[in-house]
């Protein structure tokens, strides 16, 4: 939890209680669904919560926002970015219906009301959104297919409504197949813990 307020100092207490409360609910939940691997979840501050996070340090979603998160499995990155975002509306999509029975669980005992958890397919979301975010779902090519529709064109952010995909690796043959304009950031440049060495979050403005 301290790796949380080391990068995100400005927490009320509120969030700082909510962010408390997910390694207890991570731990009871997961026993019962796998959502996370065993061993991350005494990582599940760096690994998981924080790493959701790192999207905060591109935009910062506005009040009202539309975000979907695509195949977002026990709620990452969406329930993180739910709970420091309260006035930004998240829906959280999965193909897996008992993950998404975990992420309502949590959110329900977070008492968060700007998640909406659907057991759906991401072509089936239904929705009008500033951005997509996601982790380790799917290339983004077919990914940018999926949700290019579903972006709106009315843009209220300091950059451009798109897709905010945290990746890992080298992306050069990924992002070749897309043939889109894309950029990436580089998660050291925000956090210095190791496992941030190389992970990125590319970013494919959709206007
Ligand atoms: C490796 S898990 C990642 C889960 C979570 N985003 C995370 O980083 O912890 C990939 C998830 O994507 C979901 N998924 C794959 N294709 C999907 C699709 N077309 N629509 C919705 N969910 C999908 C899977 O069910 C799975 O839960």
């Amino acid at each position: 939890m301290q790796i949380v307020e080391k990068y995100f100092p400005k927490l009320s207490p509120q969030q700082k209680a909510q962010f408390g409360q997910l390694q207890e609910l991570y731990a009871f939940w997961n026993a019962q669904i796998n959502v996370i691997s065993r061993q991350d979840v005494e990582n599940l501050y760096e690994r998981h919560v924080l790493h959701s996070m790192s999207i905060a340090k591109v935009v910062k979603f506005r009040e009202f926002a539309n975000i979907l998160d695509v195949g977002t499995g026990g709620g990452f990155p969406g329930i993180p970015l739910a709970i420091l975002f309260p006035e930004s509306e998240f829906h959280l999509v999965d193909s897996i219906g008992k993950k998404i029975k975990v992420v309502q669980e949590i959110a329900n005992a977070l008492d968060l009301k700007n998640v909406r958890a659907e057991h759906c397919r991401a072509e089936q979301a239904d929705g009008d959104y500033d951005f997509v975010v996601t982790r380790a779902v799917t290339r983004i090519a077919p990914l940018y297919s999926w949700v290019r529709s579903k972006i709106s064109r009315n843009h209220v952010h300091p950059i451009t409504n798109g897709i905010l995909a945290l990746k890992g690796g080298d992306l050069d043959e990924e992002l070749a197949e897309l043939k889109r304009k894309s950029r990436i950031f580089e998660l050291q440049d925000f956090f210095e813990e190791e496992f941030f060495e190389t992970k990125k979050i590319v970013y494919v403005p959709i206007g």
